[in-house]
């Protein structure tokens, strides 16, 4: 490619991304030459200019300068004046997969680009239940863009409860919604390699210009960051001059600010100092949304099997509260069953999913259930499971009925027998109230929700 057809380039870009744009990012860059014969280098006053013309017009870009030169595979943005990056390298050292433009892109880039996105995590995939509904209002609410109202969003909760999920989608939907905004998604493990490799490489302040050029950034896994001075003083930095910029900050970690050790204490209330959300466990109702919606996808996959709502039910009682496990327990059984050919019934699920279902099986006893509830409520044991029908006993006793039917395998004549030989329909009566009652009353609600956190923990 010569210079003058480079001009012509630049023309038609103008027509396809619009004068304003063209004008900020496309007119500032000059055409330098093709160099190793594959890559095609321009020269940008800065690297910001560079990184942002490469993550946002880099394929618009490679692929009209690739029709006019078949051989070109990359494109680099230097900053006039500096040095190649892979000056004295080996060829072959070269990052080349033309398949991720991104990374490849150039100078200060690779230090940049953002972490791949799953394309099943997104909102529309999300079921929404009472232990996420306030994460995904949050989330939903970042994605929408515009103004800032809470900074940073940090959403925390268990192992496969939906955080991972839930930061795709919202860089999924800013993406659609607001493709001018550099938003940026990566996990706090890659971000301290690309600090690391900034410091070791003499790029600190490419590094800096670039983690400072976001408008939305997303580090997933902050929790990862504790313990490492250098890395949580260089995000403590980064995170102000973003918050100062007033630019939106979504951080996940595996539990609440105050519980990650080893977090310097000036990052513990930074991340505090916006809205914290958790995803909580999953409840029956949600694991069983999730089965279902899950079902529905796998329709076209599997349009032969059907499967009935009572083995839906099954795994939703009897699979614990992470929905990795949940998602990959159903795609074991359409896959089973698909390859023997056979429906899926009860059996076949126990069959193929025993390993699963003895793993899950919750350890949790009666007695243990018994103890914690009594200690919760201030009560005696011997009051808990004893005759007296006095309400600040009875409710507990249900709670507790309604814990062991939840928590452990046990029938409800056998809870009724541990209840101080009760009839197993009084245990029924038990937990059908308080399942009526978590809707209705948020103390109830919690009590419950803390109870079963403290005994699965
Ligand atoms: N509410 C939900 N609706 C649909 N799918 C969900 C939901 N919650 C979790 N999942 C699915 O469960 C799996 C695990 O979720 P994800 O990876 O987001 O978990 P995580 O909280 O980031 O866990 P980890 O701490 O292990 O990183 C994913 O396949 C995700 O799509």
């Amino acid at each position: 490619m010569i210079k003058e057809q480079w001009g012509a380039l630049q023309d038609r870009l103008s027509s396809t991304i619009g004068e304003n744009n063209y004008k900020t990012w496309i007119k500032p860059l000059e055409f330098h030459g093709i160099e190793d014969g594959e890559v095609a280098v321009f020269h940008v006053p800065t690297n910001f200019i560079g990184t942002y013309v490469s993550q946002n017009y880099g394929d618009l870009l490679l692929s009209h300068v690739a029709s006019l030169n078949d051989q070109v595979r990359r494109l680099q943005f230097r900053v006039a004046n500096a040095p190649r990056p892979d000056a004295g390298t080996p060829r072959a050292a070269a990052p080349t997969p033309a398949a991720q433009p991104q990374a490849t892109n150039g100078a200060a880039t690779d230090l940049l680009p953002s972490a791949p996105l799953d394309a099943r995590f997104t909102f529309e995939s999300f079921v929404v239940g009472k232990p996420n509904e306030l994460a995904h209002a949050a989330a939903k609410r970042v994605a929408e863009g515009g103004q800032v109202t809470f900074n940073p969003l940090f959403l925390y909760g268990g192992v496969g409860l939906g955080k991972t999920h839930l930061m795709h989608a919202i860089s999924w939907e800013l993406r659609t919604r607001h493709p001018e905004l550099n938003v940026l998604y990566l996990s706090a493990e890659q971000f301290m390699y690309r600090f690391v490799q900034a410091l070791r490489e003499r790029r600190m302040m490419d590094f800096k210009e670039l983690f400072r050029s976001v408008d939305v950034l997303m580090v997933d896994d902050v929790q990862f960051i504790a313990g490492k001075d250098s890395t949580q003083e260089e995000f403590f930095h980064t995170f102000n001059a973003l918050v100062d910029q007033n630019k939106q900050i979504v951080i996940s970690a595996d539990r609440a600010p105050d519980e990650i050790k080893d977090l310097e204490n000036r990052i513990r209330s930074r991340l505090q100092s916006g809205l914290v959300v958790d995803l909580h466990p999953t409840d029956y109702e949600l694991r069983l949304g999730i089965l279902q919606s899950k079902v529905d996808s796998y329709r076209s996959q599997y349009p032969a099997l059907e499967v009935d709502a009572g083995i839906l039910e099954f795994l939703a009682h009897r699979i614990s509260t992470n929905v990795r496990v949940l998602e990959g327990a159903l795609t074991r059984l359409f896959a089973f069953a698909s390859l023997v050919g056979q429906p899926i019934t009860m059996e076949l699920t126990q069959d193929c999913l025993a390993d699963v279902l003895r793993a899950s099986d919750r350890k949790i006893s009666i007695e243990e259930i018994q103890r914690k509830v009594a200690e919760h409520y201030n009560i005696r044991l011997s009051d808990l499971i004893g005759p007296k029908r006095v309400r600040n006993f009875a409710r507990p006793r249900q709670v507790a009925m309604y814990l062991c039917k939840q928590l452990t395998a046990r029938s409800l004549p056998e809870i009724g027998r541990r209840f101080g030989g009760r009839d197993h329909t009084t245990v029924m009566h038990g937990v059908k109230r308080i399942e009526e009652l978590r809707s209705q009353d948020s103390q109830i609600a919690d009590d419950v929700e803390l109870l079963r956190r403290a005994l699965e923990a």
